[in-house]
Parts: structure tokens; sequence; C-alpha cells
């Protein structure tokens, strides 16, 4: 029987990078990853139509930087993902915000705010410390034209 011949750039896709070149640079490098979900909400004080319940799909765009690892990660895109998933998705979505949110307004500036302190906890406890991953920026979409941002350049 004809044995089968694996492609030659196959074979060498295994053997192509010496184990030291996979260490590359040794810069700090921001990524991002962005998700959505849905929720319900009202402001509070008010004077115009957001008073009313009504809905949005929003929008977050996270960026962390840190040092890659030895495979060239900052940190696993999937790894960000099982974050946010956790401290809000979980939490927010096909929710009503005025209750499942601690007391605020439900306004984009307040929400971005407890967004970034979710996060920023979870990420000092579950990604590798020697890599010295941090947050550095959440970006809350309340419409595609509405947001509100927090930058860790903001606080130091
Ligand atoms: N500074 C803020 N202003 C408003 C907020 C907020 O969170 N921070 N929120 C609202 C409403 O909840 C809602 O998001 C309406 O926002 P708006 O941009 O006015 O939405 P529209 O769909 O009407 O926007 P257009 O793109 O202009 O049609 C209100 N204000
Ligand atoms: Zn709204």
């Amino acid at each position: 029987m004809e044995s089968y011949r694996i492609p030659t750039k196959l074979q060498r896709l295994g053997s192509d990078i010496d184990e030291n070149q996979l260490a590359y640079h040794k810069r700090r490098v921001a990524v991002t990853k962005e998700f959505t979900f849905d929720a319900a909400h009202h402001l509070h004080s008010y004077e115009g139509k957001c008073k009313n319940l009504h809905g949005h799909t929003y929008r977050i765009v996270v960026t962390v930087s840190g040092y890659v690892n030895n495979i060239g990660l900052v940190v696993d895109f999937a790894d960000l993902k099982r974050i946010y998933l956790e401290t809000i998705e979980q939490k927010l979505d096909h929710q009503y915000l005025n209750e499942v949110l601690p007391p605020m307004n439900t306004s984009a500036e307040n929400m971005v705010v407890w967004m970034w302190e979710q996060l920023d906890e979870a990420i000092h406890k579950q990604v590798a410390a020697e890599q010295q991953v941090r947050l550095e920026e959440v970006v809350l979409y309340e419409t595609p034209t509405s947001r509100a941002t927090l930058k860790r350049a903001w606080m130091e």
C-alpha cells in the first residue's frame, strides 16, 4: 500500500524555529480583544429618552499589555475571553443593569469604571505575574456612536 507523504512545507512546520529563536524580543506589547453583550437599563435623574427603560448591545474593548512568554504571547486571547465571560458577561448579559450592578446610575462612564475594577482584579489573580500583564484601557460603547473610556495612564 502506498504510504501517505506529508507535504514538505508541513514537514518543516514543527522544526523550522530553534527554541532559542522563540525569545524574539523583550518589549512590552499591548493586545486587545472586543466583546459584546445585550442588556436593559434606564438613567435616574435624567431628563430625556434614556430615563425610560431601553436596551443596548454594549461593546467592550479591552486592552492589556505585558511581556511575552516563551511562546510569544502576552496573554492568550482565549484567557482574556474567559476572564471577560466570568467577570462581566455572566453578570450582565440579558440583565436589567439597574438591578444587577452595585448602586450607581448606569451611565457608560460609571459602568466602564465598574468593568475596569472587575477585569483588573481578575487579571492580577489569573495571569502569570512574571509577564507583568496589566490592564491598559477599557472602552465601553453604549451605542455605535457613544462610548466611555478608562485608561491606566489617567490613574497614575
Ligand atoms: N454622557 C452620557 N450621556 C448619555 C448616556 C451615558 O451613559 N453617558 N446614556 C444615554 C442613554 O442611555 C443612551 O445610551 C442614549 O445615548 P445616545 O448616544 O444619545 O443614543 P442615540 O441612539 O440617540 O444616539 P445617536 O447616534 O445620536 O442617534 C444618554 N446620554
Ligand atoms: Zn442607554
